[in-house]
């Protein structure tokens, strides 16, 4: 008899989790008509081709997971039995197929499957027999009779084990994750031994008691090596001599090219976790029987180097913090931000305590081990220990002293330590909030989190989150996967080689969350709760897992609104706010200009640049909440003098020799810069009708002008156009306004008769220039009552006021957000006197800078008359219909 073989093309149907078809078994795939016919479509045409010398009417049936679309390495060759029509719904068909043999799959299949022609499968063609022998030290017979109902004993037993592991693992309710992973295990000894591992498992979370003779700590066969030492491979090298009787040394085992590797584990193994050294032996074991020419050699050996590379118990040295120093440091780094700082320092001295509370702690409980006293006296030192402790958490403030845990040790620490399931307690670890620092771009949030990292003497790693919107980005890829690797927060432990690095999470919210790649957000979450992130899984590292619960998390956003609240939850805000311009001439006065200076390898005695130079390029050639484009154009003005400085030294004759002036004058700035794009940001000088000053602010930190425009369009019939890429409720809003204006016309004077129509034959035209730029929400409803009240009554507004609120139809004015970037936009513009609703008060008080509230005169508003009366005075109201308005102020 002839032994069947595959085809070396198949065409592939993806079969959604939680299903994955193995050999020998059946699988019912829901079809659309439209799929199914395009599963008839590949077959026939598999029919005809390259495959010809295989067994007809096969396809290839490929687990795809449910959440990312993501194709596991391996599949399962397959026959189609039947295709029916559901009963159930129209255009549903059910194509029933059953398995044949595990096929590997091409490495390049997109990451979302759907049915795909002919495929071409990569390894020869396999055997379809089912393989005879059962390696009888992986017998999974004894587990199966017990978590299977008695019935199905007679028959069972007469099953060829690689068969019986496969039937296991479809019938116990085991997880998709661990179907795949057994897919992908042909050899059937391996595919025993863990098949028997998770159904040990799976035994113990059910509190069934294993068969006798087997129990969760025995290994099985192919772990035989480690039985047979006691200990992990890296232990039993360091003991080869002794060993060598009973040839155990595993190096001898191992081929050359993995020796440097296992060297390198036994170096580390007193740094590795418990399961890490398990896994460690496991997967070692495991390449050395994997040929070196396949390609699951290069991902096993690439899966150990990862895992040898991470810090596990590696910490930096040990270190004081010094809050003097760290604040000069603060203060050497960054100008101002005094209130960031305050806070950067009392969150250093919070920890600093705790820390020095857990060691004091620390000490006292190992000295109590060790001192063997009577039971008596341990319990009157242990009401001893408490009483101190207590008083040491008085030193503590009460909102801290929540997160302070000082855990009790049991008897035998050497335990704790050796299990991985429970974190280890002889560290601390924090578990105070996350700081997240909030603020436009370029204002020293970034800089801030360095500056801190080096006080507090850790190593410092930024992960930039902008536009991550894979979980897998976080959380890693299966290493099933092709091309699979660990998620960012692993790679950033293994490049800085330490647990307890300061890790910067950049732009936090430009984070995706509940996309269709998962939810990275999510997987952020489980790393910064620290009541969890001791065993973080990483999906590309497996059982293993990576302790984060030292790492310092420092955040930073430009916003809050996009970052998800659970997420946001676990963050204490510290808000940097964008800088105004005394502010900035001071930051590059004193750190951005003598960096630059420096960077283009001169002195500050051959650059000089006065303050009125440096005004002119923040107030001409900037426009930014930041200083970061500042810096690029102090940056340009000292490489253009250091050109200068350059030629002034060439060798030439002395009376074409020009002497070099190190002084940057006004002359050089529009020279070297070119013209100016901004100049100073002044109100329209041209007063007319229909115009005012209303505020924006751009979501990044930065505030300014906002100019709204009207015009009256003559043989129009009342109409409103809209402008200037406006989004649909600030076009409501406009709306709103222009009703509200309208139903006032009389008491303002613009009609003399209740009936008389405002607008009289004209339309009106409403535009808010830099029409490119998207613009949206409500708060320029007070400024667009104005501009129709100023177009209609024909009375101009003053340049120097700026005005900013929503507006009710009853005319309430309501709060807005961004007053302070506003407000700090507005100051740069030269305005004068701001209107704003009475509710945004509190903002100007607070958050305003006392240099700025100063300059500007504020008024706050409650009804939108009050802001006509401020801009018009009370003459305004021409019309006879004051009462009208009386009553309608009551409202
Ligand atoms: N107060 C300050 N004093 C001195 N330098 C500053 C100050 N604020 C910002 N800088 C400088 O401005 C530059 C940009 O700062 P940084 O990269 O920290 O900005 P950021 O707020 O993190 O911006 P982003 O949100 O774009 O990441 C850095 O060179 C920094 O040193």
């Amino acid at each position: 008899m002839t032994t069947p073989l595959l085809p070396s093309s198949l065409p592939l149907i993806p079969l959604r989790s939680p299903q994955v078809l193995f050999p020998h078994l059946r699988a019912s795939i829901p079809l659309s008509s439209t799929q199914l016919s395009l599963v008839i479509d590949a077959v026939q045409s598999n029919l005809g081709g390259k495959g010809g010398n295989g067994e007809r009417g096969m396809i290839g049936i490929v687990p795809v997971a449910d959440h990312d679309r993501r194709v596991g390495r391996w599949g399962c060759a397959a026959r189609i039995k039947s295709i029916q029509k559901s009963s159930d719904e129209d255009d549903l068909y059910i194509l029933l197929v059953e398995g044949l043999t595990r096929i590997r799959l091409p490495r390049s299949l997109p990451p979302v499957l759907s049915i795909l022609p002919s495929i071409p499968i990569p390894t020869s063609p396999y055997s379809l027999a089912i393989p005879a022998t059962i390696p009888s030290s992986t017998d999974l017979l004894p587990l199966a009779l017990k978590l299977l109902p008695e019935q199905l004993h007679s028959r069972i037993n007469a099953l060829p084990a690689s068969l019986l592991a496969d039937i296991l693992v479809t019938i116990l309710g085991v997880d998709w994750d661990s179907k795949v992973e057994l897919l992908g295990i042909p050899d059937i000894e391996q595919r025993c031994d863990r098949v028997r591992e998770i159904l040990l498992d799976l035994m113990s979370s059910k509190g069934i008691q294993p068969p006798e003779g087997i129990n969760n700590e025995k290994p099985s066969k192919s772990n035989a090596l480690i039985v047979r030492s006691r200990v992990p491979l890296g232990l039993t090298s360091s003991n080869s001599k002794s060993n060598t009787s009973s040839n155990t040394n595993p190096l001898d085992k191992l081929p050359e090219d993995l020796q440097p590797l296992f060297k390198l584990y036994q170096k580390r193994l007193s740094e590795l976790s418990k399961t890490a050294i398990e896994t460690l032996d496991r997967e070692l074991k495991r390449l050395s029987k994997i040929p070196p020419q396949s390609a699951e050699y290069g991902v096993a050996k690439t899966y150990i180097e990862w895992i040898l590379a991470l810090p596990f118990k590696k910490v930096s040295e040990n270190y004081e913090i010094d809050l003097k120093n760290a604040r000069d440091k603060l203060d050497a780094d960054h100008e101002g931000l005094d209130k960031i700082k305050k806070r950067v320092i009392e969150y250093l001295a919070v920890y600093r305590l705790k820390r020095q509370l857990f060691v004091e702690s620390q000490e006292k409980r190992k000295l109590q081990n060790s001192s063997n006293l009577s039971n008596e006296q341990s319990q009157s030192t242990e009401k001893l220990d408490k009483e101190v402790e207590n008083d040491l958490l008085e030193l503590i403030p009460s909102s801290e002293r929540q997160s302070i845990s000082i855990p009790n040790i049991p008897q035998n620490d050497k335990n704790i330590i050796e299990n991985d399931d429970e974190p280890s307690t002889d560290v601390y670890r924090d578990k105070g909030p996350i700081l997240l620092l909030v603020g436009p771009p370029g204002v020293g949030k970034t800089s801030i989190a360095k500056s801190l990292a080096n006080s507090l003497g850790r190593k410092f790693h930024r992960i930039s989150l902008g536009g991550v919107r894979d979980e897998a980005e976080i959380r890693g890829h299966r290493r099933t996967y092709v091309g699979a690797l660990p998620g960012l927060l692993v790679q950033a432990m293994r490049k800085v080689g330490v647990s307890n690095p300061l890790i910067l999470l950049d732009e936090l919210d430009k984070v995706e969350h509940g996309g269709f790649h998962g939810d990275p957000s999510a997987a952020l979450l489980e790393a910064l709760d620290p009541a969890q992130n001791w065993n973080f899984h990483d999906h590309y590292m497996g059982d293993v897992p990576i302790d984060l619960s030292q790492v310092l998390f420092i955040a930073t956003a430009n916003q809050l609104d996009s970052i998800s609240w659970p997420l946001l939850d676990r963050c204490e805000v510290i808000e940097c706010s964008g800088y105004i311009t005394p502010e900035k001439l001071s930051i590059a006065k004193k750190f951005l200009l003598p960096k630059q200076i420096k960077e283009c390898g001169l002195n500050d005695t051959q650059i000089k640049m006065n303050e009125e130079v440096l005004e002119k390029v923040i107030i001409d050639y900037t426009r930014e909440a930041g200083v970061r484009n500042l810096e690029r154009q102090i940056g340009k003005l000292c490489r253009s003098k250091a050109v200068e400085f350059s030629i002034s030294r060439e060798p030439v004759s002395p009376q074409d020799k020009q002497a070099y002036q190190p002084n940057v004058v006004m002359e050089d700035v529009e020279r070297i810069l070119g013209i100016s794009h901004y100049g100073r940001e002044r109100p329209e000088t041209n007063v007319r009708p229909g115009v005012i000053n209303g505020l924006s602010y751009n979501g990044s930190g930065n505030g300014g002008l906002l100019i709204i425009e009207t015009l009256l369009i003559p043989g129009g019939s009342g109409k409103l156009v809209t402008t200037g890429r406006l989004g649909e409720v600030f076009r409501e809003s406009i709306e709103l306004c222009f009703t509200w204006v309208k139903s006032r016309s009389l008491s303002l004077g613009i009609t003399t008769s209740p009936s008389e129509n405002p607008l009289k034959g004209y339309d009106v035209h409403y535009h808010i220039p830099e029409g490119a730029i998207p613009k949206d929400g409500p708060s320029a409803g007070i400024a667009t009552v104005l501009a129709f009240v100023s177009l209609l009554t024909g009375r101009p507004i003053d340049v120097e006021i700026a005005v900013t609120g929503e507006m009710s139809l009853r005319g309430s004015c309501l709060r807005i957000g961004g007053v302070k970037e506003k407000v700090i936009g507005a100051h740069r513009a030269g305005v004068k006197k701001i209107v704003l609703p009475r509710t945004n008060r509190p903002d100007v008080m607070t958050d305003v800078p006392e240099l700025v509230r100063n300059d500007i005169q504020f008024i706050y508003v409650d009804k939108i008359e009050q802001a006509i009366e401020e801009v018009w005075g009370k003459d305004i109201w021409a019309g006879g219909d004051k009462d009208f308005i009386k009553v309608d102020a009551r409202l």
